[in-house]
């Protein structure tokens, strides 16, 4: 049990009632007007302590059960009262994929820029900018990668997606995330979910940096384990999410709720706060998870394996075994391979491959790839190990080693050929132009005459 999460355990169907207010989950509690306990009545004519049921469905209702997913939600009044949404500008936040001409190159980002707050006070929504994605919020398919690089908190002010869900990574700064279903305390090394349509509300305590996975029309699952067997990688009651926690505040001055609606921004004002969320149950939440809890496989005879073993979520697509995104991680862990060459290989993907960095460094760029930057190899973009990397692992004592010690590097691999954003090319002005040249030292071992060694 983790102080302040009741909630333990991967898309569980949670109950979860403010302490101030016990008895507000109305799920099998004597009806006084009748005389017999009712089953899981999920919207009585009345509500224990006056409150209004609303149903948050994050899936069709006709799913399968094991993709069927909804929340009801008890609270103090109805999402619906609000004042009409109008368009608000969207900053760095776009869905537009044909800003720029395509770019097939290796790219690389130095740390994004955090503003100063001493000259700009930016809050989470207005920190986000998008660097890539490709598909459509319409349609229901696909993915945009943003960076959210903030000093202020959310005053008065939520976010809500209409378009996906947000799996978010910090970077630097923990933030404090006040949701319909409580609240998150999120640190570097942590990630959260926000899903689709889950009103939140973000607090920083300093300088703020981090990463944002937007995926629309699936929703992120636990890979499957073949082989491995029921236990693994990131274990199901690792996940966390928040327990009930309502405020009933009114804003006299108004409480803006911010709607990213198919790739734009719309704001509405209502005179009271939306987490006014009394009891809720369900199994469609807002999670958070610490990637140090994840349970490392890797090869312990020879060989390097593809770094699908590193899979923490994925968003799977409707071809089996292809995911619209994947979040993989390069944890701590022992390298032990023989005869091999440990570093990741040299290769082509027929998947984008878009890279960050929470801390330390990574293991087949040690210089020149920073905490807070990213990669973006493209489809088919070939990439590998720099130089550097290749000439120390080329020749390199096979002993069994730490690897990774102190870093977080990972991964948003997507089947989707993506666009850059102009601001990711251009408006942002932290693209390393030099990015080629970490293998520009990659050299000719050729030897036409070689033989192999007599054992
Ligand atoms: O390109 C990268 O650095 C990510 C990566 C790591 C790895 O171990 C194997 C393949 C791969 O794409
Ligand atoms: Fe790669």
């Amino acid at each position: 049990m983790v102080a302040g999460y009741q909630c333990h355990g991967f898309g569980n169907e949670f109950s979860s009632e403010d302490p101030r207010c016990p008895g507000s989950l109305p799920e099998g509690q004597v009806i006084h007007t009748q005389k017999h306990t009712l089953g899981s009545l999920n919207n009585p004519q009345v509500c224990p302590y006056g409150l209004y049921a609303e149903q948050l469905s994050g899936s069709a209702f006709t799913c399968p059960r094991p993709a069927n997913k909804r929340s009801w939600l008890y609270r103090i009044l109805p999402s619906v009262k609000h004042k009409p949404f109008a368009p608000v500008p969207c900053g760095n936040l776009t869905e537009n994929w044909n800003e720029v001409e395509p770019d097939p190159n290796q790219l690389r980002w130095l740390p994004f820029t955090i503003p100063k707050s001493t000259e700009k006070k930016v809050d989470f929504a207005a920190g986000l900018h998008t660097v890539c994605g490709a598909g459509d919020a319409k349609s229901r398919n696909g993915i945009g990668i943003h960076m959210y690089t903030c000093n202020t908190s959310m005053a008065d002010r939520c976010f809500n997606n209409s378009d996906g869900d947000f799996l978010i990574v910090p970077q630097q700064g923990e933030i404090l995330i006040t949701t319909e279903f409580g609240k998150m305390m999120v640190e570097p090394n942590e990630i959260c979910v926000i899903q689709q349509g889950m009103r939140f509300s973000v607090d920083v305590f300093g300088e703020t940096r981090g990463y944002i996975l937007e995926v629309y029309g699936a929703h992120f699952e636990l890979p499957d384990l073949g082989p491995i067997g029921a236990n693994g990688l990131a274990n199901p009651r690792d996940f966390l999410c928040p327990v009930a926690w309502y405020e009933d505040r009114k804003v006299a001055t108004g409480y803006t709720i911010i709607n990213k609606y198919q790739g734009k921004l719309f704001a509405c004002q209502q005179d009271f706060s939306p987490f006014n969320v009394v009891a809720w149950h369900g199994n469609y939440t807002p999670y958070k998870y610490n990637l140090e809890n994840f349970m490392v496989i890797n090869c312990v005879a020879f060989d390097h394996a593809d770094p699908s073993i590193f899979t923490v979520l994925t968003a799977k697509s409707t071809r089996p075994g292809v995911a619209i995104a994947d979040f993989v991680i390069f944890p701590p862990r022992w390298g032990v391979a023989d005869h091999t060459f440990r570093p990741p290989y040299y290769h082509r993907n027929c998947m984008s491959e878009f890279m960050g960095l929470i801390k330390g460094h990574y293991e087949a760029k040690e210089e020149g790839f920073q905490p807070g930057g990213a990669s973006l190899h493209s489809i088919m973009t070939p990439h590998g190990p720099d130089g550097e990397c290749f000439e120390k692992n080329s020749t390199a004592e096979l002993k069994p080693e730490r690897v990774a010690e102190g870093t977080m590097a990972f991964m948003f691999e997507s089947s989707f050929s993506m666009a850059v954003t102009k601001w990711g090319l251009q408006t942002c002005q932290r693209l390393d132009k030099n990015y080629y040249q970490c293998w520009e030292s990659l050299r000719s071992h050729f030897n036409p005459n070689w033989k192999p060694s007599k054992q």
